[in-house]
């Protein structure tokens, strides 16, 4: 898991972005969610769901397919009406039950998984289309200067068809910017992009947020982008934020064992407290506040929290699988009283193998302590 910003410099794949910080700048709007409930079709999907952003912000919606994240991107951009609670832009109302002020009335930019271009409008003529307001020559200036900033302002006349996947994303990009909005919504956007162009074109993309000092809430089901791009990231659960919070504390402070499981995997042992301590066959981990008696998980990523202790210390084990990809190994070790393999991540090392006898040891500092549920 990355916890560091990703490095910004332009890959080789994508570098005819335009110049870095020529974005035009907007005035940061503030979102909040007051108790929104929301029912699409049959479904109660959000439920009581209830959060707020600071201007400025980059906050990532992170969860589970279907847990209501493209719901909340709708609803704030009013193409999703609420059936109860209030959204806020800015401190004014723009839904509640039976109100629903319309998107082009919220000062927001939308960004959808597809695109959504029009193909019949040329590229110019694209992002031309949200400035309709500013009148022909003012529009076609601002338009000109997005599409510059993505790199695209000589192909101003082609159609979204000539164009390739990561040059669509840009025009995407540059005209949901291009109009200033103080709210950016953002549904997908990489999602279909090849894992190649994917890191630049995001590189890019998180350079362009931070020039338009918009407030930008970015959709993702992936853990890591969430957390490379996110000032916060909130996790949803059944149409409820789980939990938010800044990359750090949500990777290592979760408030549940379900939501450290969405971060990576993590190996479990069940056990019992007894006077403050969480005993394992590891050694004790810290279990503070708890009463003795109490059922609790302890919760060991395989990076950080567990290792191989080549000392000779450590609790025996046997390494029973291994799996090799991109300079990482990836172990399960068997370790007597454990019912479950305890699985952990270390550089390619050709003398680990299956059948290996090793010592394993814990850091304490980065073990989670859960109640049993
Ligand atoms: N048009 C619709 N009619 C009926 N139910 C819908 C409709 N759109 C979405 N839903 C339901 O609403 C729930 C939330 O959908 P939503 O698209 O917000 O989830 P999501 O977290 O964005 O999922 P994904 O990651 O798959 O895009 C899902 O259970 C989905 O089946």
């Amino acid at each position: 898991m990355t916890q560091s910003k990703l490095e910004t410099r332009p890959a080789k794949s994508d570098v005819n972005w335009g110049p870095r910080g020529t974005t035009g700048i907007s005035f940061a709007a503030a979102l909040e969610f007051q108790d929104v409930e929301c029912n699409v079709g049959n479904s109660h999907v959000l439920h009581k769901t209830s959060f707020e952003t600071a201007p400025g912000e980059i906050l990532c919606l992170l969860g589970e397919s279907g847990s209501g994240k493209s719901t909340i991107l709708r609803a704030a951009a009013g193409l999703q009406e609420i059936d109860d609670g209030r959204i806020l832009i800015n401190k004014r109302v723009m839904s509640a039950k039976g109100v629903t002020v319309p998107p082009d009335k919220r000062g927001i930019g939308l960004m959808f998984q597809d695109f959504a271009l029009f193909p019949h409008l040329s590229i110019l003529q694209n992002v031309e289309y949200g400035l309709k307001s500013l009148g022909r020559e003012e529009a076609r200036k601002q338009a000109l200067h997005a599409l510059k900033r993505v790199g695209l302002d000589r192909r101003a006349d082609d159609y979204p068809s000539q164009l390739s996947g990561g040059q669509q994303q840009r025009l995407a990009l540059a005209r949901s910017i291009a109009p200033k909005p103080g709210l950016l919504l953002l549904d997908e956007p990489f999602s279909s992009l090849d894992a190649r162009l994917r890191e630049s074109v995001r590189a890019e993309t998180l350079a362009v947020l931070r020039e338009t000092q918009a407030t930008c809430i970015l959709v993702t089901h992936d853990p890591e982008e969430a957390m490379i791009f996110g000032d916060k990231v909130a996790l949803l659960r059944d149409g409820q934020i789980a939990q938010i919070g800044t990359s750090d504390e949500i990777y290592n402070q979760p408030k549940d064992l379900d939501v450290a499981r969405f971060f990576s995997p993590i190996s479990e042992i069940p056990t019992i407290v007894h006077n403050g301590v969480a005993t394992t066959p590891f050694g004790n981990v810290d279990a503070a506040g708890r009463a003795d008696g109490t059922r609790v998980i302890v919760a060991m990523r395989p990076i950080g929290a567990v290792y191989i202790d080549t000392s000779g210390k450590g609790t025996p084990g046997r390494i029973v699988a291994k799996r090799d990809a991109l300079g990482v190994d990836t172990l399960e070790v068997a370790v007597a009283g454990i019912d479950n393999t305890i699985r952990l991540r270390q550089p390619t090392n050709v003398n680990i193998r299956p059948g290996l006898d090793v010592n394993i040891a814990i850091n304490p500092e980065h073990v989670l302590v859960f109640d049993a549920i």
